[in-house]
């Protein structure tokens, strides 16, 4: 449980979701929140500097997009809300892995990342749509070991579709599953958005998940 509430929160009515994840929206729904969820699709900017490490990478993303949400709220009912932000990147030995642009550079990842183990990172942001000096900031890291696979299997794999709209091409959730061998620690964090840190995070503005 969350050990901080910002003082002055006045009662929020509505969690704003700026993901067009179907992922991050379907975890959101399991949380069961008696809050409505309005999903938001902002554009924000995803170029990061070189220099910047995972975790700054992946909280500032998250950041970007709950405030480019925040942007697209002017509403006053809309303005007493939460909105929760993130962004997952997986490295495999200091190298960013994030979306493939196309299937060679899926081949490129997956063939980098089996048979070894790597890290996956999620940042969230839980931000007030009203008050901007209320915005909290996290992430969570889980190692996932993926068996080895021969070439043709990571080809089967791409053929599915599954890498193309995922961080380090492949979906624990999906067929890529069966890639996996072992993981060590949050496997929502995998998947996009790590729930126990999230219900922790909400807390914070007020909005209890239990
Ligand atoms: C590693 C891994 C990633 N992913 C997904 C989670 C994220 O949706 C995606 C990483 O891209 P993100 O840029 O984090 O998110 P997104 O573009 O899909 O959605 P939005 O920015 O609108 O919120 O990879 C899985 O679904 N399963 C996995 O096993």
């Amino acid at each position: 449980m969350a050990d901080r509430r910002f003082t002055n929160t006045t009662a929020v009515r509505q969690l704003v979701l700026a993901s067009s994840s179907p992922r991050r929206r379907e975890l959101v729904g399991m949380l069961g929140l008696s809050l409505p969820v309005l999903v938001l699709s902002p554009d924000s900017d995803e170029s990061t500097p070189a220099d910047w490490s995972p975790v700054r990478i992946v909280e500032q993303l998250a950041l970007r997009k709950a405030r480019a949400a925040r942007t697209l709220l002017p509403n006053s009912a809309d303005r007493e809300s939460v909105i929760v932000g993130a962004d997952t990147i997986v490295v495999l030995r200091g190298e960013v892995m994030g979306k493939p642009v196309d299937v060679a550079e899926a081949h490129r990842m997956l063939s980098g990342l089996q048979g070894t183990e790597h890290e996956v990172y999620t940042g969230v942001a839980c931000i007030h749509a009203r008050d901007e000096s209320q915005e909290s900031v996290s992430h969570r890291l889980t190692r996932v070991t993926m068996k080895t696979l021969d070439d043709a299997a990571i080809h089967r794999y791409i053929a599915t579709g599954e890498p193309m709209d995922k961080a380090g091409s492949y979906g624990i959730q999906g067929r890529g599953g069966v890639l996996v061998e072992r993981i060590d620690g949050c496997y929502f964090n995998v998947v996009g958005l790590p729930v126990s840190l999230l219900s922790d995070m909400l807390a914070e503005f007020g909005v209890d998940v239990l």
